[in-house]
C-alpha cells in the first residue's frame, strides 16, 4: 500500500518511522510519503491561507496550493488504468481522505475498508479548514471522504491521519506479526474486548479470574463472550446487536 500524506506540519509524521509502521515502512509493506503543503505554493511567505468569503473567525486554506499538491500526487502515483468490464477508472483512482469536523465518523469498519485500497492519500487541513472547492473538485474525478475521528474539536487533520494509518497500516497483512491478535480485539466482532490477565497469578491482593487458569477452553470462551457483553452493555451500550 502507498501512503501519502500532506500537511503544513511534516515534521509530525516522524514518529510514524518507529514501531510497527515503521518496520512496516522499512520492509516495504506501507510506502509512506510526506509531503509540504508550502512547497506547492508560489509566493515568498508560502501563503496557504486567507480570509473566509462570507466573513467570520479564522483563515481558510487556499485551494491552489492543495490542486497543485494533490495532481503532483495522482501524477506521480499509477496513472488510471483503462476501465474494464470489473473496474472502471475510478476504482484505480487513489482514495482522497480528508480529516473534518463534519466527516463520516471513523470505525473499524471503515479501517477495514481503507485497508483494502492501493493507495490513500491523506490531506491534513489546518486553520477552520479547506476551501470546499478542493473536495468537490476530486469528488468529480474520483473519490474523496471526509472523515472524523469523533466528536470533539482538534486543531488539524495530523492526529487523525496518524490514528488511521495506526488502524489501517495494523491491518495490513504481515505488518501485525501475529495475525490472530486482529480476529479477537475490540470492535472487530462489534463489541468491546474482554479484560486480559498476566502472570502473575496474584497482584495487590487481587486475584486471576480462576476460569482463566482452569484449562478449561470452552470456559474461558464463555467467560471472555460474558464479560466482553457485559463491559460493552456498561460502557458502550450503543454497540450491543439488536436484541432478536
Ligand atoms: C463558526 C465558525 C467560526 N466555526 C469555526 C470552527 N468550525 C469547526 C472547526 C473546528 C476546528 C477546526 C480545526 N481543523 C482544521 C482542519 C481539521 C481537520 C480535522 C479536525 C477535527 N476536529 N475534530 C475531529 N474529530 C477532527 C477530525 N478528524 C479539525 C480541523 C476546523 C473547523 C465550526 C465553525
Amino acid at each position: 500500500m502507498r501512503i501519502d500524506i500532506i500537511t503544513i506540519f511534516p515534521e509530525f509524521f516522524s514518529v510514524l518511522d518507529v514501531s510497527l509502521v515503521g518496520k512496516a515502512r522499512q520492509s516495504g509493506l506501507i510506502d509512506l510519503r510526506v509531503h509540504n503543503l508550502r512547497d506547492h505554493t508560489h509566493d515568498r511567505h508560502h501563503t496557504v491561507d486567507d480570509t473566509p468569503y462570507g466573513g467570520g473567525a479564522g483563515m481558510v486554506m487556499k485551494p491552489e496550493p492543495w490542486g497543485d499538491a494533490i495532481d503532483a500526487i495522482l501524477t506521480d502515483v499509477h496513472p488510471l488504468t483503462e476501465p474494464t468490464e470489473q473496474t472502471d477508472a475510478t476504482d484505480a483512482a487513489p482514495l482522497l481522505i480528508f480529516p473534518s469536523p463534519a466527516g463520516e465518523l471513523f470505525t473499524q469498519a471503515m479501517a477495514r475498508e481503507l485497508a483494502e485500497e492501493p493507495n490513500l492519500i491523506f490531506g491534513c487541513g489546518r486553520y477552520e479548514g479547506i476551501d470546499q472547492r478542493v473536495f468537490d473538485h476530486y469528488a468529480e474525478a474520483g473519490r474523496v471522504r471526509l472523515v472524523s475521528l469523533g466528536d470533539y474539536v482538534l486543531n488539524g487533520g495530523e492526529v487523525a491521519v496518524m490514528a488511521m494509518i495506526e488502524a489501517v497500516g495494523r491491518l495490513i497483512p504481515g505488518v501485525v506479526g501475529n495475525p490472530e491478535s486482529l480476529v479477537e480485539e475490540s470492535h472487530e466482532d462489534g463489541l468491546l474486548e474482554y479484560p486480559s490477565y498476566t502472570k502473575p497469578a496474584a497482584w495487590r491482593g487481587l486475584e486471576v479470574p480462576p476460569v482463566l487458569r482452569s484449562g478449561n477452553h470452552g470456559a474461558v470462551a464463555a467467560w471472555r463472550r460474558e464479560q466482553q457483553l457485559e463491559r460493552t452493555a456498561r460502557v458502550r451500550p450503543d454497540l450491543l446487536p439488536p436484541a432478536n
